[in-house]
């Protein structure tokens, strides 16, 4: 049986990086960018008015000059017209160019403004300090051509912000992983049938689905009883059509245990059968040569639940982005616990801040691997080591987490 981290070691060696297609810069929300984006004009691309007021020659307020008539207004979005007379101030608004001629911005809070034989006149009270002053300079943030975004990135609200500045409409992305979501076994049922007293509704198809979806992959749910025939003939196209399987159940020692066998014979050689951990042991894991990788996850819930934030995603992830490996996470056991057996052990967790702002990991009870319902309480599993038996109130241990927002 084969450790933890061999097991993540094997799963992420068959990562191949994903085609490219492109999407509108509205589609394209949480994608990966596959090309560097680059700054077409300067930013700001022109000297940015960055107050509401007057602009005026600095080199005339240093001269002790306060009254300063207004020979024009120029609102934002406006072709600026020049300032005539350097002793002269044009009434300006936030985001218009700076006029030729000016080279610095009165805010209406510091001056006052008086009619005086239908002429405007602005009485400066708090004079600038120095030449640029409410002025966003033209290439103050970046210059044309300088690398904003390079390729890899994930695109979230700021990405597509600069995206968008630089006129980028569509973009290319690599394309989202296509998966088969597989339940195994005669005992389940449709969400939509009642269940007999012996059978259960397939919840782990619907939340392997919904974990896919949150990543950003596609997902199609199928079904298989614990039939080998069904199995060689099913299995074949799903391997033809997606670039992952996630199966869940019929990978154990019982004697409808068919998986493993059944996908040997389609053709996905095994990597591995067996992790030393708790819950998900019983994982098998396997290709097929060129096509798609097969993640067989044991059965009950909590056991297909660990192993997919354990291996899929990571696995899902380094797809999207073969370059960025993400920084692992810890989180501070917040209370002691015992594990003794030589397994890596999943403990299940709520997570708070401490008073000092460190992310706090409280154990939670769970009736074992097959408490669908403990998940509820929880936002993600401390990593407890194999080779350690006591795990104290304080340890930085490494965090799988699956719930983002603290409650
Ligand atoms: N003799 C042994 N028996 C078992 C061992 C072992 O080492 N020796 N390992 C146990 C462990 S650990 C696990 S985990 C399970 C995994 O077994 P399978 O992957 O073969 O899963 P099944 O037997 O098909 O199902 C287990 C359990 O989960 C329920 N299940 C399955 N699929 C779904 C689904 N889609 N939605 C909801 N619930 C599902 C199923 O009804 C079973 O109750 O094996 C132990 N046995
Ligand atoms: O791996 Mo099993 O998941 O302990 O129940």
């Amino acid at each position: 049986m084969i450790s933890v981290e061999e097991a993540s070691r094997l799963v992420l060696a068959t990562v191949r990086p994903q085609p490219t297609e492109t999407v509108a810069l509205t589609e394209a929300t949480g994608r990966v960018l596959q090309i560097a984006l680059h700054a077409d004009r300067d930013f700001p691309p022109f000297h940015r008015v960055a107050m509401d007021g007057i602009a005026v020659a600095f080199a005339a307020v240093a001269g002790g000059q306060t009254e300063f008539p207004i020979e024009a207004t120029q609102l934002a979005g406006a072709v600026p017209q020049p300032l005539l007379n350097p002793g002269a101030a044009i009434e300006i608004m936030t985001g218009a160019m700076l006029p030729p001629g000016t080279d610095a911005v009165v805010r209406y809070e510091d001056l006052e403004l008086r009619e005086e034989a239908g002429r405007r006149i602005a009485r400066v009270l708090v004079p600038p300090p120095a030449a640029g002053h409410n002025v966003h300079r033209q290439a103050a943030d970046r210059r044309q051509g300088d690398l904003l975004l390079p390729a890899g990135v994930r695109l979230g609200p700021a990405e597509i912000a600069v995206a968008a500045t630089i006129g980028a409409s569509t973009v290319p992305v690599a394309r989202r992983l296509r998966v088969a979501v597989v339940s195994t076994g005669d005992e389940l049922v449709e969400l939509d049938q009642a269940p007999l007293p012996h059978q259960i509704r397939r919840s782990n198809a619907y939340m392997v689905r919904a974990a896919l979806l949150e990543v950003g992959a596609e997902a199609e749910i199928f079904h298989f009883n614990d039939d080998q025939a069904a199995l060689r003939q099913g299995l074949p196209p799903l391997l033809a059509t997606f670039d992952a399987l996630v199966l869940s159940g019929g990978v154990s020692k019982g004697q409808a245990d068919f998986l493993p066998g059944a996908l040997q014979e389609v053709g996905v050689a095994q990597v591995f059968h067996e992790v030393r951990q708790r819950p998900g042991k019983p994982f098998w894991f396997g290709q097929q040569a060129g096509g798609a990788v097969v993640f067989a996850l044991p059965g009950n819930p909590v056991s297909t639940f660990v192993n997919f934030y354990q291996y899929v995603r990571p696995w899902l992830r380094q797809c999207l982005q073969p370059q960025a490996p993400r920084p692992e996470l810890k989180a501070q056991l917040a209370a002691s616990v015992t594990f003794r057996p030589r397994l890596t052990h999943f403990l299940p967790v709520q997570l708070d801040y401490s008073p000092q702002g460190c992310l706090l990991a409280h154990p939670q009870p769970a009736g074992g691997s097959g408490d669908l319902a403990s998940l509820l309480q929880c936002d993600g599993f401390l990593r407890l080591d194999a080779e350690q038996e006591e795990f104290r109130a304080g340890e930085a241990l490494p965090l799988v987490r699956f719930r983002e927002e603290v409650r």
